[in-house]
């Protein structure tokens, strides 16, 4: 049994944690940290943890830190870069969902987080929490950067096709549409009821920050530095991401042969789920489970292959895929704990 710490107590993606570890058999304590709550309990700021989760939260100090199992940071970028180099040795696995350990060039990060994280050498400690991918990196891990959330769908949906050099990796186009929840809790004019409602926003085109940790990973498998066009979209609904790639086929597969090539590439990945005969996954299709499902689509007069991607934000694009992580350094089988069948309708 372990220790669970928390950092970010008030937030989406802690509140995800929660529901998921209050119910994991390997866990047998959880704390919580908070800045703006500490001596609050977590159901005071959500009564719909009363009786599951009455934890007094507290303020994060090393020593505190220290006492955990496995530590989550599920606080805006800027904060873990601040605390993990202190942890780091301690013992405690520390696993981040922001974005301050995923990219390796601290400048890289501060051009598109408009913001500083820490040097190189704790970058290079971290290892990318892609869990259907790294696993093996994931398993002796001390630091995870656990992916974004718009990262996360678009890499599963585009590796086998990289990988299987299926796809010219010069010709990705990337339209990303999140649910709301992924601004996380905080209050902002973008994000109001009045603004969302009966709307369809475009945001920043060219500038989104997952952009950088997309082409990484990407370049990572292709051996070649790849540049990718994105524009991520917001949608007026609580949960779900789909991203949409459009990429330029460089062989003569049929589009049965490359769905029976991406069946393959996850035949062990117990939430990765590949759509048959042009079946198209929707959001609601996985809505508050750690599933991503995909389809592949080629498109005979443009000679393109249009792969779609689903997931829960919150769950295989957060905290979902942090417990994933958990369990793969512990040793656990992945799924410990993340059984949720999707909430439907
Ligand atoms: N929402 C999503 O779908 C996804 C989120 N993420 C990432 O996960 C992280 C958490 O996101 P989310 O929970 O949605 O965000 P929220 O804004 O809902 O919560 C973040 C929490 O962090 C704490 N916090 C805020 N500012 C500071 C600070 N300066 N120092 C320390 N703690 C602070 C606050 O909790 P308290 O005051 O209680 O400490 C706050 O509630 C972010 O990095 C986000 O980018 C990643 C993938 C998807
Ligand atoms: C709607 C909305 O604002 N979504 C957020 C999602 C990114 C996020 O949550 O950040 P990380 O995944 O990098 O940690 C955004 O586009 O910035």
């Amino acid at each position: 049994m372990i220790k669970i710490g928390i950092v970010g107590g008030t937030g989406y993606g802690a509140v995800e944690l929660l529901r998921i570890l209050t119910q994991h058999p390997h866990v047998d304590e959880i704390n919580i940290y908070s800045n703006s709550k500490a001596g609050d309990k977590i159901s005071d700021s959500y009564p719909h943890l009363d009786a599951i989760a009455n934890i007094e939260m507290k303020t994060l100090s090393v020593a505190e830190a220290k006492t955990n199992d496995v530590l989550f940071f599920a606080t805006p970028p800027g904060v873990s870069h601040q605390w993990i180099p202190k942890l780091y040795g301690t013992g405690v696995k520390l696993i981040d969902l922001s974005g301050d350990f995923r990219l390796l060039d601290r400048e890289v990060y501060a051009s598109w987080y408009k913001q500083a994280t820490t040097e190189k050498e704790w970058l290079e400690k971290a290892v990318y929490g892609l869990s259907e991918v790294y696993t093996e990196a994931i398993s002796e891990a001390e630091i995870v950067a656990n992916p974004g959330c718009y990262p996360t769908a678009t890499l599963l949906g585009l590796l086998p096709a990289i990988e299987g050099k299926i796809i010219d990796p010069s010709s990705i186009i990337v339209d990303g549409k999140t649910g709301v929840s992924g601004a996380g809790r905080s209050v902002s004019l973008n994000t109001h009821y009045a603004e969302m409602n009966e709307n369809f926003k475009v945001y920043q085109v060219g500038t989104h920050k997952h952009t950088p940790e997309i082409e990484r990973f990407l370049s990572d498998k292709a051996e070649a530095d790849v540049v990718i066009s994105f524009t991520p979209h917001i949608v007026p609904m609580t949960r779900g991401i789909m991203t949409t790639s459009y990429t330029q086929i460089m062989t003569n597969h049929t589009e049965q042969e490359i769905e029976d090539f991406y069946r393959a590439y996850y035949e062990h990945q117990p939430f990765v789920r590949i759509r048959t005969n042009g079946n198209l996954p929707q959001t609601k299709e996985v809505y508050g489970s750690n599933y991503c499902d995909i389809s592949i689509t080629v498109d005979q007069r443009t000679g393109r292959l249009i792969i779609i991607a689903v997931i829960d934000n919150l769950m295989k694009g957060a905290a979902g895929q942090a417990v994933q992580n958990m369990n793969i350094i512990n040793g656990w089988d992945q799924t410990t704990g993340l059984s949720f069948i999707p909430t439907y309708p």
